[in-house]
This record gives structure tokens, C-alpha cells and sequence, in this order.
């Protein structure tokens, strides 16, 4: 019985003790991980304040959790609450980055500021940009953008990194080319006229002889035409369906983006969630399917053609090019290929990246256009001047001066990407003798460099063109003032196509409407991930008298089958 009793009570310290050492355990790690909390939401925060200070950099104070975001939210809330004043101005820049704008004038261009606990150094002088993405550029890396934003902009090109990076850049490249992109050429000019021939009826409806329409919205048909066409080809039927889908999906997605600080909202059982993941797995299907179709149709094209030169008379679409690529791998095994599942995903970045930027970019200029009458009509003159009574060809884009002039102006005043963010890989020093710690994030506020006035004179403001007469690099006082596409090797690889359609819808619009803008246009630019006007951008169109005749225009196929499936 003794025993018994001693061995009870044996068991019972040895329980206690293993209960102690667990609750000094619990308690160690609860005040461990207090502790990495603790220092990642205050004591971090403290001594970047103090590494920056020392180094003459400032910035508005850090608040606990939320660093600058109050304050931010405040000036972006109060400066988008009004339209622009006067409504002709184009000084947009206190509109749009409000928070840049404000502690700018009080800490000078390169401050630090406080996304919650997470901080960005804003970075506007060009010779330090150079150092970012050109002479030191291994040295930082593109962000990572938060989850709701890479859902939407796919796994491709945008966030990859390293070797995968550099596969995809090169491959993906070749269809950029001017002379493939100028394979596009009737498409988009085709697709251009289609819509105003719409907006031409709808005037011939309406008892005014004229229409209004808000351009924000239609030409997203235009830039939806040209970046299927450049992605699908010649399967560019199949192509539409597909983002036809991704469209939906990335509405969707917008709306969730707005919902970002509601924590786990994308994983929640919606009505829209549930319809977001059936349409990704739509589109995953059918691009899957569509990928292994052209996989056989090109193996078979290429044994066929075994032996007999390439033919590089047709159009070389971006899902062909990574599909070739990867069987190239099978009969040189040193080559890397794409899998399926990448180029679902680079398909979908083509898409995200290509379609909304374009849109903005042909808005901002066809508002600039019906704002500024005078360098309207110039644009018109040039335009019947270079194509007569024809609509624009390949051969006539090169040698419309004044709407390049015109793209280059509206892409100052008006960049669709305003501002873009880099990564420190490890400590850095800059040339200005600033100490960048590694992963410390870089706010490079492009719309702000592009309306500096040490660079671009006292008219920064002003729309004027002329400026760009001698060429873009000689625009500014520096010549990377000027960066709408970014700068260095992750440079935009579709700006030669945005850089077309924007041309070619000008022209096209040129030609056929006068354009001014409606009594309905509130001037109000604003951003939500890109350049938007706030209210839309309703214009109204009157046609011309004289309008291009359907035999002259780029409309006019020679092409007996249905457009889609011609291959000019
Ligand atoms: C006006 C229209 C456009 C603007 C203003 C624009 C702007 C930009 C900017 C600023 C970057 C660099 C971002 C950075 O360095 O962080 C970029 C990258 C990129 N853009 Fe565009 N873009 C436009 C049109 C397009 C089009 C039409 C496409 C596709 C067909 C496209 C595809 C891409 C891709 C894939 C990247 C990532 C490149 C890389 O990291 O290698 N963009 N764009």
C-alpha cells in the first residue's frame, strides 16, 4: 500500500513538473512571439525612423499598426472629393497621389512613409531611378503584389523573377516586334472603325446629328480586339471566349480589391466568390484545351515544314510563340519549355496588363483632344495630309508626327501606371550616400517625376505637346524624366502595342468626328491601381462631312472569310 502510495505520488510531481515546464514553455513562446510583434509593429518601425533620420530623410511619423494610412487615406479622400478647379487644369498631380503631393512640399522628394508597419521610401530623382532599374538594378526586384492583385494579374511576366522571368521575356518578345505588330494593323483599324460607325448611327438617330458617349467604357472593345488578336492569332474565336470570361472575372476582382482590408474576404463563400472560381476554372479549361489543340497543330506544322525555311509571313501571336517554343524542347532537349499551366497564367497577365492600361491611355488622349480644339485639329490636318482619303496603314503611322507627339503629352500629364514600387534584395548604398536596408520597399511616383517643373519647366502643367518635337529623350531637362513604361530590362513589353492601337484609334476617330467634351465631363482623374477619370468620360461626337468611303478603309477586307479568321 506504501508503495502504491509512493508511486502516486510520484506520478503526480512528475505531472506537475512536465505541467510546469509546459506552462514556462507556453509562456516563452507567447512572449517570443509578443516580443517578434512587438518589434515588427514598434521597435522595427522606431529604428528605420532613426536610420533615415540620421541620414537627412524624413517622413510622417509612424503610427503603431497603422503608420501613415490614416493620414494617407485622408488627403486621398479629401483631394477626390472635388473635381478639378479650374476644370481645364491639368494639374492633377495634388488630385491623384494627394499624400505625395502634401508631404512633399514638406520633407522634399524622397521621404519615408508607413503602409501600416511596411515602409516605402519615395524615390523622384532620376539619377537615382537610373541606379534602381538600370545600373544597380540587380540589386532590386519587382514587388510583390498582395494576393486579391496577383489573383487578377496572373502568375506571368508582371511577377516573375530569375530564369522563368527571363525564359518568358524572351520568348514572349518576339511578337512585339514592329514589323509582327504591324500585322495587327487591320484589325485594330477595323475594329476602330466598327465602333465609330456605331457612334455614326447612333448621331444619325438622335436629332442633334451628334452623340455623346463615354469613351472609358467603349474603348474597352477596342483594346480587348487588339490583345486577344495579339495573344490568340489565328484561334483568336476560341481566344474571345476566354476573355470574354476574364473580363467578368477581373470585375469581380476589382470589386474584392476594394474590399481588401476585410481580412480572408476572397476565401469567403459569396454569391461573386463562388462565380469568380467557376469562371477560373472556366477559363483554366478552355485555355488548357485550346493549348493542346494548337501543342498537335504545330508539331504536325513543323514536321511538315522539316527541312523547308520557316515561314515568317504571318502573324506570330503570343500563345503560338510559347507553344513553339516548348516543342523546339522536344527535339533540343537543351531548351527550356513552357508548361501548360504557365502559359494559362502568362495568358491571363497578357490580358490584365494589356487591356485596362490601353484604355486608359486612349481616354486620357481622346479627352485631352476634345479639351484642346487646336491641337485637335492640327492631328485631323496631318492625319488627311499623310492618308488622304484612306484610313491609316502601317506604312502611314511612322509619319504621324503630331499624334505621336500628342500619345507622348497625354502619357506625361496622364501616365496609367502612376507610380510603380521596387524591393531591396540586400543593403544598398546609393550615389547619394542613402543606405537602403534590405528589403526595404521603393515608391517611385512616375505621375509626380512627370510633372516636376525642375524638369519639365514652368509649364509642367500645361498641355503642350510641342515639347515632345525633338524626340522623347530630349523632352525634359533629363532625359528619364519621361518613364510611363518604366525603365531597364522589365521595361513594358507591350508599349509598342499600346503605342499602335493608341495611333491607329486616333486617327481612325480623326478622320470621321469632331470631339469635344460633354457638359456631363467632370475633369476628375483619380487612381484606383491605374489612372482613371473618376466620373467617366463622356464626349460628344459630331461626324464629319466627309467621311473615308468603305472601299478606302482599313474596314474593307479583302478577306471572303469572316475577319477573325484572316491572317494579314
Ligand atoms: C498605355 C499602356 C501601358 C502602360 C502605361 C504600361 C505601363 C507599364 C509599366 C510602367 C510597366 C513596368 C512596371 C514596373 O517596372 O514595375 C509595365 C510592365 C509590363 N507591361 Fe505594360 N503598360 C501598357 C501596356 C501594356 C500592354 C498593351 C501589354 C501587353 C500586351 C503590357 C504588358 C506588360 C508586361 C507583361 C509587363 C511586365 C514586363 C516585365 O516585367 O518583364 N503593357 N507596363
Amino acid at each position: 500500500m506504501g508503495d502504491e502510495m509512493e508511486a502516486a505520488a510520484w506520478a503526480w510531481r512528475g505531472w506537475v513538473s512536465w505541467r510546469a515546464a509546459a506552462v514556462l514553455l507556453s509562456a516563452w513562446l507567447a512572449l517570443h512571439v509578443a516580443a517578434r510583434v512587438a518589434d515588427a509593429l514598434w521597435w522595427r518601425p522606431r529604428r528605420l525612423e532613426a536610420h533615415f533620420a540620421a541620414q537627412g530623410v524624413r517622413g510622417p511619423p509612424y503610427r503603431f499598426l497603422l503608420g501613415s494610412v490614416k493620414e494617407m487615406v485622408g488627403l486621398m479622400v479629401e483631394a477626390s472629393s472635388k473635381p478639378m478647379s479650374p476644370p481645364t487644369s491639368h494639374n492633377a498631380l495634388p488630385r491623384v497621389l494627394a499624400f505625395y503631393h502634401y508631404w512633399r512640399k514638406i520633407y522634399g522628394p524622397t521621404f519615408l512613409i508607413w503602409f501600416g508597419p511596411t515602409p516605402r521610401l519615395t524615390v523622384a530623382e532620376p539619377e537615382l531611378i537610373r541606379e534602381i532599374f538600370l545600373t544597380r538594378a540587380d540589386a532590386f526586384d519587382r514587388y510583390e503584389a498582395h494576393p486579391v492583385v496577383r489573383q487578377l494579374e496572373g502568375d506571368g511576366l508582371v511577377s516573375l523573377h530569375g530564369d522563368k522571368w527571363a525564359l518568358h521575356r524572351r520568348v514572349l518578345g518576339d511578337a512585339f516586334y514592329p514589323d509582327n505588330l504591324n500585322r495587327l494593323v487591320p484589325h485594330v483599324g477595323r475594329s476602330v472603325a466598327a465602333l465609330a460607325e456605331k457612334w455614326r448611327e447612333m448621331a444619325a438617330a438622335d436629332g442633334s446629328g451628334e452623340v455623346e458617349v463615354d469613351v472609358a467604357e467603349w474603348f474597352q472593345e477596342v483594346t480587348e480586339e487588339a490583345i486577344t488578336r495579339a495573344t490568340f492569332g489565328g484561334s483568336y474565336n476560341d481566344g474571345r471566349v476566354v476573355f470574354g470570361m476574364q473580363s467578368q472575372l477581373m470585375a469581380f476582382a476589382s470589386e474584392a480589391f476594394r474590399k481588401v482590408l476585410v481580412p480572408g474576404y476572397r476565401f469567403m463563400p459569396t454569391k461573386k466568390n463562388w462565380l469568380s472560381w467557376k469562371l477560373d476554372r472556366g477559363i483554366r479549361r478552355n485555355l488548357t484545351r485550346l493549348i493542346g489543340r494548337r501543342s498537335e497543330e504545330a508539331a504536325a506544322a513543323m514536321k511538315a515544314a522539316e527541312g523547308e525555311k520557316a515561314d515568317t509571313g504571318s502573324f506570330r501571336d503570343l500563345l503560338g510563340l510559347m507553344i513553339n517554343a516548348s516543342q523546339r524542347t522536344t527535339r533540343a532537349p537543351a531548351a527550356k519549355a513552357i508548361p501548360v499551366h504557365d502559359m494559362v497564367e502568362e495568358c491571363k497577365t497578357l490580358f490584365f496588363a494589356g487591356k485596362q492600361t490601353t484604355t486608359n491611355l486612349l481616354t486620357w488622349a481622346t479627352v485631352l483632344l476634345a479639351m484642346h480644339p487646336e491641337w485637335q485639329e492640327r492631328a485631323r490636318r496631318e492625319v488627311l495630309d499623310v492618308c488622304g482619303s484612306d484610313d491609316p496603314s502601317k506604312e502611314h503611322l511612322p509619319r504621324l508626327k503630331t499624334l505621336g507627339m500628342i500619345i507622348n503629352e497625354t502619357l506625361r500629364l496622364y501616365p496609367p501606371a502612376v507610380a510603380t514600387i521596387r524591393r531591396a534584395k540586400a543593403d544598398v548604398r546609393l550615389s547619394d550616400g542613402c543606405m537602403i536596408p534590405r528589403d526595404m520597399e521603393l515608391l517611385i511616383p512616375i505621375m509626380a517625376i512627370h510633372h516636376d517643373a525642375r524638369h519639365w519647366g514652368q509649364d509642367a502643367a500645361q498641355f503642350n505637346p510641342a515639347r515632345f518635337a525633338g524626340g522623347a529623350a530630349r523632352a525634359a531637362k533629363h532625359p528619364l524624366a519621361f518613364i510611363p513604361f518604366g525603365l531597364g530590362a522589365r521595361m513594358c513589353v507591350g508599349q509598342n502595342l499600346a503605342r499602335l492601337e493608341a495611333k491607329l484609334t486616333m486617327a481612325v476617330l480623326l478622320r470621321r468626328f469632331q470631339i469635344r467634351t460633354s457638359p456631363n465631363y467632370v475633369h476628375a482623374p483619380t487612381v484606383l491601381m491605374l489612372l482613371y477619370p473618376q466620373y467617366g468620360a463622356p464626349l460628344i461626337f459630331r461626324p464629319l462631312a466627309s467621311q473615308p468611303s468603305a472601299a478606302d478603309s482599313t474596314t474593307s477586307s479583302s478577306c471572303p472569310r469572316p475577319e477573325f479568321l484572316c491572317q494579314d
